[in-house]
């Protein structure tokens, strides 16, 4: 975030360029499928900290399987240093499919968030344990103002008790600690339940990678689960999707 920071303190601002109408990420996070115990958010990268790389450098090939394969919405990751990825990848990603998609990156300012709807996003990812609550609040504000949904993200129920006083409606629980990147699925499981009745859609996100896991996280209150590494493993992402979900036999 440090990093961040530093960047966007020399950057000029973005010109301006014509932005897609926007797609219903809440939406699409929160429609029952039948079949389906959740909704995906399916993330394509090329490496990260954690996992390291992965063997699928297409992400926009990988990101039409996905589609095809049930893929509810997209999470792109627009970190280059750490994740392999950037803003073109998003526009390119964007461009591929019909679902909505997510920019999953370090945002720091509202500034990010406006420019993140120019560059197509549907939707922004905001950490709020990275996040001063004054900037987390403009930030929520700014994207309610440029039509972009605000996922924020809380790895503890303190940092999401914060996202729901800045206003966030759509609440993800990360398993992953970003500060010891350890995954802890069932932080998400026990964390969930006293957010229900506040939010209008949760997310279980990171280290989830069995129909089991799904199904528990739904039993705790998940409309969603964000995942990546588990499908990025395997040959062939669309398919790892179609067995995650229980629709191919693995
Ligand atoms: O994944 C990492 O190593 C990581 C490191 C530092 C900050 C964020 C990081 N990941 C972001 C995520 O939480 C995941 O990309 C996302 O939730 C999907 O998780 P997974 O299914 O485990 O790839």
């Amino acid at each position: 975030m440090a990093r961040k920071r530093r960047e966007l303190a020399v950057r000029p601002p973005m010109a301006p360029r014509p932005r897609p109408a926007p797609r219903d990420f809440a939406g699409a996070l929160i429609a029952k499928v039948p079949g389906r115990p959740v909704s995906v958010i399916a993330e394509v990268k090329r490496k990260s900290p954690s996992g390291g790389a992965f063997p699928h450098a297409d992400v926009v090939a990988v990101a039409r399987a996905y589609e095809a394969a049930g893929a509810s919405a997209i999470s792109v990751l627009t970190d280059g240093p750490d994740f392999g990825g950037g803003l073109e990848d998003l526009v390119a990603v964007r461009a591929a499919v019909s679902v909505p998609v997510l920019r999953k990156d370090f945002l720091v300012a509202a500034r990010e968030v406006e420019e993140s709807a120019l560059w197509g996003a549907d939707a922004v990812l905001l950490i709020a344990d990275a996040l001063e609550d004054g900037e987390l609040r403009e930030m929520v504000v700014a994207a309610r103002e440029v039509r972009v949904a605000a996922l924020v993200e809380a790895h503890t129920e303190a940092h999401a008790e914060r996202a729901l006083a800045a206003g966030a409606e759509l609440v993800g629980i990360n398993n992953r600690n970003l500060a010891t990147l350890k995954t802890d699925t069932g932080t998400a499981l026990r964390v969930m339940p006293r957010l229900r009745s506040r939010s209008r859609a949760l997310v279980a996100e990171s280290g989830l990678k069995t129909l089991a896991d799904l199904l528990a996280a739904r039993e705790a209150g998940a409309d969603s689960v964000l995942v990546g590494e588990s499908l990025l493993r395997e040959p062939e992402p669309g398919r790892a999707l179609r067995r995650l979900l229980g629709v191919e036999a693995s």
